[in-house]
């Protein structure tokens, strides 16, 4: 037996929800290029759950859906209060509320497929609310409840502000959702098929995902993208800051991937909706600085951006704070999580790979004292 590291290149499962090949990555067969043109996040998720895409009908009451279940129990929104709350990353907190959200639902546990589909519209819903939520009430304001007559992209931003978001800004949040909805078999969809294959819940489920993709090496690196360039500070440092850093061998945060060679096809998107964005808000310096950072490291590493990268000053020119750019791209991706977690139970076996072992070889006990 002998291990693959990081699982490279190892197929560990079968999936009709979306597929990277050649550098193209496709929802349901339907190019990432055309659903960021074209879609709003609504279809795009409905899409992932059902593999179809909703007529209009079926699409009016999916909207629906989604906005009936958007409120959360008053007890998910106290608790946020009972947080140290300067000391605590959204992502942390986002994951406590998820798991208590679980248990304030009484089919939780009721593995039937009306209620594990009910589940996945109420956890997609909800988790918007949680994130605005908290991120009002650490700031000492009071949340605001959703409106039914808006969009998921526009309702997640006027939970945010308190204000009817311009046009513009739902767009740019809109495409943002689309673009980071599903990914094949990263690392926190992995994990939450993982949890689930032992048929536990789907609470549990995406509770895992979240802590996967907290880290700075899958969604974790949005913000680490915002802290690198605020570090930077300006056009003129960029230059040394990064070559020091790629000479001292460390990572450059929204650079690399493990399965795209030659890009990631949705840094295109975020590319332009960046200088878009920033020039709006008369703040061309980080898109500047970016595309300055991307020719240095695609020319000395060959190392294309990632969708992480461009989002980091998208979500900064939203006006978004820079430790929610990863809980954003979780709400975005719950609908990926639901979707293989449905998947998963609909054809599950255990998921239960081996491991080399490199430790010794059969040793003798030594009682303690002749240690
Ligand atoms: C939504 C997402 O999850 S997208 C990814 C978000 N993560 C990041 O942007 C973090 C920065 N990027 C990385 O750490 C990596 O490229 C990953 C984790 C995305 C992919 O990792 P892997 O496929 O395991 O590649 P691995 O980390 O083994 O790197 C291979 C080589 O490329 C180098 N490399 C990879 N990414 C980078 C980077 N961002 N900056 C500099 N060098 C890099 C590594 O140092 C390594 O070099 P070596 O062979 O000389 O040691
Ligand atoms: O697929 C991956 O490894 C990471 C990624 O880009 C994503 O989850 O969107």
């Amino acid at each position: 037996m002998t291990a693959t590291k990081g699982l490279e290149g190892i197929v560990a499962t079968q999936s009709a929800i979306s597929s990277i090949i050649d550098d193209t990555l496709t929802y349901v067969g339907y190019d990432i290029d055309d659903l960021a043109e074209n879609a709003s996040f609504e279809e795009v998720v409905y899409l992932l759950w059902h593999q179809r895409l909703p007529k209009a009908d079926e699409l009016a009451e999916f909207k629906q859906q989604l906005a009936d279940n958007m409120s959360i129990p008053q007890p998910v929104l106290d608790h946020f209060k009972t947080y140290p709350i300067d000391k605590v990353h959204p992502m942390a907190a986002v994951r406590t509320a998820v798991t208590l959200l679980g248990l304030y639902d009484e089919n939780a546990e009721d593995m039937s497929d009306e209620a594990n589909y009910e589940k996945a519209i109420k956890l997609q819903a909800k988790i918007a609310t949680i994130v605005t939520a908290f991120s009002r009430i650490r700031k000492g304001q009071e949340p605001v409840a959703p409106k039914k007559d808006l969009g998921y992209a526009a309702n997640f931003l006027y939970m945010l502000t308190g204000e009817q978001p311009q046009e513009i800004a739902i767009e740019a949040f809109n495409k943002a959702l689309v673009l980071h909805a599903d990914h094949e078999l990263n690392a926190s969809t992995f994990t939450a098929r993982v949890c689930v294959a032992t048929l536990s819940d789907m609470y549990s489920g995406v509770t895992a995902a979240i802590g996967a993709l907290k880290g700075p090496l899958h969604g974790g690196a949005n913000e680490q993208v915002m802290k690198m360039l605020m570090e930077i500070g300006s056009e003129d440092k960029v230059e040394s800051f990064i070559r020091e850093k790629l000479d001292n061998k460390e990572k450059i945060m929204g650079f690399g991937h493990r399965v795209y060679r030659k890009g990631d096809p949705r840094a295109k998107h975020l590319r332009e909706m960046s200088k878009k964005l920033t020039t709006l808000r008369g703040e061309e310096k980080w898109y500047n600085m970016s595309q300055q950072i991307e020719s240095i490291v695609t020319g000395e590493k060959n190392l294309p951006p990632n969708v992480d990268f461009y989002s980091a000053s998208v979500y900064h020119s939203l006006g978004i704070d820079h430790d929610l750019f990863t809980p954003i791209f979780a709400v975005s991706r719950f609908s990926g999580w639901t979707a293989h977690i449905l998947e998963q139970y609909s054809n599950n076996r255990l998921i239960r790979p081996r491991a080399e072992y490199i430790g010794p070889d059969m040793q003798k006990y030594v009682p303690i004292n002749e240690r």
